[in-house]
């Protein structure tokens, strides 16, 4: 696999691992990263076969710059066992961990890997979408800062957590957004990437653009996706724009002309030295304890 680990984390594509088209079609997309979901996306009585299409992708080695991500069954359920197996064999970037609850979730998962991966290069990701999770969060996010742990990134799973919390999806999210917001900050805390829910109506774009804005600006690192036409108005929106960028500059070039001091103006807006170490972030194209997985 060609991927550079401190690539960016804004599209991120959900594949069933059952539908031999979509798998076919993943070396020709532009998503920074792809789901490939053995969970709900795959019905009970396909799981077997969608496992061993699974290993095949895999052992077909393929050679593009996504990373790869295996959406495991709950490790309790009756498939666990066997996606585990799976993962063994195909050595993804992660594993994606559903429906986590607790730390311990995580740390029996991460248990059950170093049994497979004793090197740790296997990361662990977490779906925030039980309302135990967002009740647990803080203390989830706090593994992120153990670095024996493999946990990289929270992913919300806004449908499971409207399923159980009765919340009710409207198209602005207003009643998700707390929920969303409790993610991000978490997630910043334990020095953790985070992606945004999908957008169920794919055929609409234009409302998608509007969600994926909306959570850029809430602080997400990008967006899960369920359509490869979603990719590409997610990776532009996510992307530092130019405006932004320039303005960045801006501040880096102001405090080099004046480095004795701890706040300046530019153009009538006070700019201090937090704004600096956040402007030369954007341009290093990296956002602080965001390494990936
Ligand atoms: C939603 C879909 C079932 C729609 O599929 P389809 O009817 O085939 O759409 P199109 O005809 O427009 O497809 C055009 C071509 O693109 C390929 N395609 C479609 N989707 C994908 C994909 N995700 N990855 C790769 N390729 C894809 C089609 O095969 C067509 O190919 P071709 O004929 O060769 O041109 C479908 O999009 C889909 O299954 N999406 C993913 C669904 C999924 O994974 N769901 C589970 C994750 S969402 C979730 O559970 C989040 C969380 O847990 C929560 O609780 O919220
Ligand atoms: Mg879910």
């Amino acid at each position: 696999m060609t991927r550079d680990p401190a690539a960016p984390l804004r599209s991120v594509l959900y594949v069933p691992a059952s539908n031999p088209k979509a798998l076919a079609k993943i070396g020709t997309l532009a998503a920074d990263a792809v789901i490939l979901d053995l969970e709900d996306a795959v019905a009970p009585e396909e799981k077997a076969a969608a496992r061993e299409r699974l290993c095949a992708f895999f052992a077909a080695k393929p050679d593009q710059p996504a990373l790869l991500v295996i959406r495991i069954n709950a490790l309790n359920s009756e498939w666990g066992s066997s996606d585990l197996e799976a993962v063994k064999a195909c050595r993804p970037d992660a594993v994606l961990l559903p429906k986590v609850d607790t730390p311990r979730d995580i740390l029996a998962a991460d248990d059950a890997l170093d049994e497979i991966d004793a090197s740790k290069r296997i990361g662990v990701w977490a779906m925030i979408e039980t309302p135990k999770a967002m009740l647990n969060i803080g203390a989830i996010a706090a593994l992120g800062r153990d670095r024996a742990a493999r946990l990289g990134c929270f992913v919300a799973g806004t449908n499971d957590l409207a399923k159980d919390t009765g919340i009710r999806m409207t198209p602005d999210r207003r009643y998700l957004v707390p929920a969303l917001s409790q993610m991000v900050m978490a997630a910043r805390a334990g020095s953790l990437a985070v992606l945004d829910g999908v957008s169920n109506d794919f055929r609409d774009l234009d409302a998608f653009a509007a969600e994926c804005r909306e959570a850029r600006n809430m602080g997400f690192d990008g967006k899960t996706l369920i359509h490869p036409a979603q990719i590409a108005s997610t990776n532009a929106i996510f992307a530092p724009n130019p405006k932004e960028l320039a303005e960045a500059q801006a501040i880096v070039d102001a405090f080099a002309d004046q480095p004795g001091k701890g706040v300046i103006q530019i153009n009538g807006r006070m700019v201090e030295r937090l704004h600096l170490a956040q402007a030369e972030r954007l341009l290093a194209g990296d956002k602080e304890g965001n390494e990936q997985p």
